[in-house]
């Protein structure tokens, strides 16, 4: 069993009346592999995550969690789960909330252990609806980690943490991942993603935009910033720098000129033969929310 997928879609389609939420999606996750689902808004990551639920059935395709459907295999136990909504039971204690989630996992951790991963053992008295909104935070990914899962769905599970708070949830779930759990996250935090994920995977109108590591999604959208001075700008030498080789975008701003470039050192190799002198030469990549912003914005460019 060890070897098979956690996760594996095949073609699979899913619409609301007429917008299809997630459209031919293929893909396979594997155990041990964290990964994070980007997308704008509407994309299809929430949709995604229910039908690896089971809350949504897919029009055509198939979904399969560890080889099974995705009931039976929250049904074994096998799935821990994040999500945005949904309120917690407010009138219990944080310790015989998460007592409840245990009890009712079929392979269940001890609620001490839970409570002190999740950091919140100092609040394990209190009454759920008198937390802040970082502290339920807690609590949910506490209930998502009561049992010994496989699999492990979180929907921007960081939302309204401060940044301890994320540093240690990250740090728990890296834990996770390597004793061979498969963990999934959506989010908008393109830094978190780019920090925490092994993979990356870009969703736009509920298709498969881009899969690969951040580095490989940074150098797909290919472009790089080159920042330079140069001691004077008259418009002839302007124009010639407007004709340079591979640019994307020039800013020239008194001394000091910006640009992209799709390859960088062919540019910088052809301003060397201007026979200019660049100073305080920057060549940088772009960062993954860079890469995200070009990435989508080509797609919308091409279907528009
Ligand atoms: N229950 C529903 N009924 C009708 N339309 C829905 C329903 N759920 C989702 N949609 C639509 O399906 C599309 C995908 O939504 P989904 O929530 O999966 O996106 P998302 O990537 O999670 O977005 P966000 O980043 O805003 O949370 C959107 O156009 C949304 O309006």
């Amino acid at each position: 069993m060890d070897h098979m997928n956690a996760v594996t879609f095949t073609e699979v389609t899913k619409s609301y009346g007429d917008v299809r939420a997630v459209d031919g999606l293929t893909l396979d996750l594997r155990p041990g592999e964290t990964v994070a689902l980007l997308g704008p808004n509407g994309a299809g990551k929430s949709t995604t995550l229910d039908l690896l639920l089971g809350l949504g059935r897919p029009d055509s395709g198939t979904v399969r969690v560890f080889g099974t459907s995705p009931r039976e295999a929250i049904t074994a136990g096998r799935v821990g789960a994040m999500l945005q909504s949904g309120g917690l039971m407010g009138e219990v204690t944080v310790r015989e909330l998460v007592r409840l989630a245990c009890d009712l996992h079929p392979r269940p951790r001890r609620v001490g252990d839970v409570l002190a991963h999740a950091g919140i053992g100092q609040i394990a008295d209190r009454k759920v609806d008198k937390l802040s909104g970082g502290q339920e935070q807690r609590v949910r990914f506490a209930l998502a980690t009561a049992g010994a899962n496989d699999l492990i769905l979180l929907d921007e599970p960081t939302t309204g943490m401060d940044v301890t708070a994320r540093q240690a949830f990250w740090a728990t779930m890296r834990e996770q991942a390597d004793q061979g759990r498969a963990v999934l996250f959506a989010t908008h935090y393109l830094e978190e993603a780019d920090a925490i994920a092994d993979r990356v995977l870009v969703l736009h109108r509920g298709r498969l935009l881009a899969d690969g590591t951040a580095a490989e999604i940074k150098a797909r959208a290919g472009a790089r910033k080159v920042a330079f001075d140069l001691a004077e700008i008259d418009a002839a030498l302007a124009g010639r720098l407007r004709e340079l080789p591979f640019l994307t975008a020039l800013d020239i701003s008194g001394h000091s000129v910006r640009l992209q470039s799709a390859d960088a050192d062919a540019t910088v190799h052809a301003l060397y033969g201007l026979g200019v002198y660049p100073h305080n030469l920057e060549v940088a990549g772009l960062g993954l929310e860079q890469a995200f912003v070009a990435i989508t914005e080509a797609e919308e460019a091409r279907t528009r």
